[in-house]
């Protein structure tokens, strides 16, 4: 029944339930040479890089002047690589396969190219954006509306399961405040969908974000291909993520006709630059003594703390409250409203510290948060990867400490060694130094 499926809440236990890695695949990378990840901030060179050739500027690629003026106004100087590489044929209309490392921009190309091509009709939809948590579809809608700002024509929504499906049906009958945009959850676009509140018939742009997250798993296919099938053959898909396997590309690409396929970075070399990753060997029993010092010890803006499940966040958060700490936890097991409320108080930087289940794992977007720890390491390299990218975003500083507990997440710690061809070192017993984590 939808009613049911709309509670789907694609989040904490759900999202750990990939198992591990696939394999890395043939890497056109095969030389790499083992890195050293704690020093990824002293290198000089810088692949897959932040601000990309200087030479080239927003204003080459020929943007409205809208979207040109919003730009200017986020601060954006000078396009990314993946921007560089992916917005000139992305804007044509061109179906799009993307992978580059976490906080190097993925969303602005899809925000500014569906922005860029769309002509507004009243009580119709053309861009469809899907992602698998709902903090994230919040995020990216805020995105939409931070870029559309001078289209004030162009509507956006966002659609998320865990509230009233009847307040987005309003939304949908009103041919005012009917959306040109969606971005949503699978499984509450489908409800709509389903339940007839939502035609799909002038969809002209379809996105997927952490496209591999949304087809691995079995609910959210089929949510996604429930979906896809309900719009029109002809339009534009594009997909994005940090984390495309050789595996899952072969699936993205089922969606798309002749994609450009950007991969900025071989997949195993996704180190991330300026993040400095350690781990720390300790018995479980020990986790809450050192985090403490951790937190006394090293001097961050914000801090995000990753956790394997909700009953861990809610006492963790207890426990660092009490000490004092201002600490919020993220996590399935509260409401939806009280989520997104956390979610802005930290964004906003009302709370430095957060406490979360993989539901923060991927996309989440907080430029301050500069350390990154898992208390609990995640099951596969890939949630590890993404995890640790919540740090140092768009090139900035960062430093992620792994707590390292059992057998199993040794062998996790080998796999990601392996996996991105890089050693993460034992965390120094005389601290880091704030230069390599801080900005200047
Ligand atoms: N050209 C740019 N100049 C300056 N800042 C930028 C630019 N492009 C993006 N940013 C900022 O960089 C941050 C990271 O971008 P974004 O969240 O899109 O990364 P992402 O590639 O989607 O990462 P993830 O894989 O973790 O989701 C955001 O705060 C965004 O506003």
């Amino acid at each position: 029944m939808s009613a049911e499926e709309d509670l789907i809440d694609y989040s904490d236990e759900e999202l750990q339930t990939t198992d591990a890695a696939p394999a890395a695949g043939a890497s056109a990378n095969g030389g790499a040479k083992k890195g050293d990840l704690a020093n990824a901030g002293n290198e000089t060179e810088k692949k897959g890089s932040y601000a990309g050739i200087h030479s080239t500027g927003f204003r080459d690629f020929l943007l409205k002047p809208e979207l040109l003026r919003a730009i200017t106004d986020c601060g954006f100087e000078h396009p990314s690589t993946v921007q560089q590489n992916t917005i000139p044929q992305a804007m044509l209309g061109t179906d799009v396969i993307c992978q580059a490392k976490s906080g190097l921009g993925k969303t602005a190309v899809f925000v500014l190219t569906t922005l860029q091509q769309i002509e507004p009709v009243p009580g119709e939809t053309s861009v469809l954006v899907m992602c698998h948590t709902r903090e994230l579809a919040y995020q990216i809608k805020n995105e939409f509306v931070r870029f559309s700002k001078y289209m004030p024509e162009v509507k956006t929504a966002v659609f998320y399961g865990g509230t009233p499906i009847q307040k987005d049906a309003e939304i949908l009958k009103n041919k005012e405040t009917h959306p040109h945009v969606i971005v949503a959850t699978p499984g509450r676009l489908n409800a709509l969908v389903r339940d007839k509140y939502l035609r799909l018939g002038s969809v002209k742009v379809f996105v997927l974000d952490e496209c591999d997250k949304m087809l691995d798993q079995i609910d959210m296919r089929r949510d996604v291909q429930e979906i896809f099938r309900a719009t029109p053959t002809q339009k534009q898909v594009m997909m994005f993520s940090a984390t495309l396997s050789q595996e899952v590309r072969p699936i993205c690409k089922k969606f798309m006709q002749n994609p450009l396929e950007i991969y900025v970075d071989d997949e195993t070399t996704l180190t991330l630059h300026g993040l400095a990753q350690y781990y720390i060997k300790l018995d479980e029993k020990e986790k809450n003594r050192k985090l403490n010092e951790l937190l006394d010890e090293l001097q961050f803006n914000q801090v995000i703390i990753f956790v394997k499940s909700t009953l861990r966040a809610t006492e963790l958060d207890k426990l660092l409250r009490e000490c004092n700490f201002p600490s919020i936890a993220v996590h399935s097991g509260v409401s939806q409203e009280e989520r997104i409320k956390r979610y802005k108080e930290f964004k906003e930087f009302n709370k430095r510290i957060c406490v979360a289940t993989d539901v923060f794992g991927r996309g989440i977007d907080i430029e301050r948060i500069n350390l990154a720890i898992n208390y609990d390491l995640p099951a596969d390299a890939d949630s590890y990867l993404h995890r640790v990218g919540r740090a140092g975003r768009f090139g900035t500083k960062g430093v992620a400490v792994s707590f390292v507990s059992s057998e199993a997440d040794q062998e996790v710690l080998k796999s990601i060694e392996k996996r991105f061809e890089a050693s993460v070192p034992e965390y120094p017993a005389e601290g880091i130094d704030s230069s390599t984590y801080m900005a200047n």
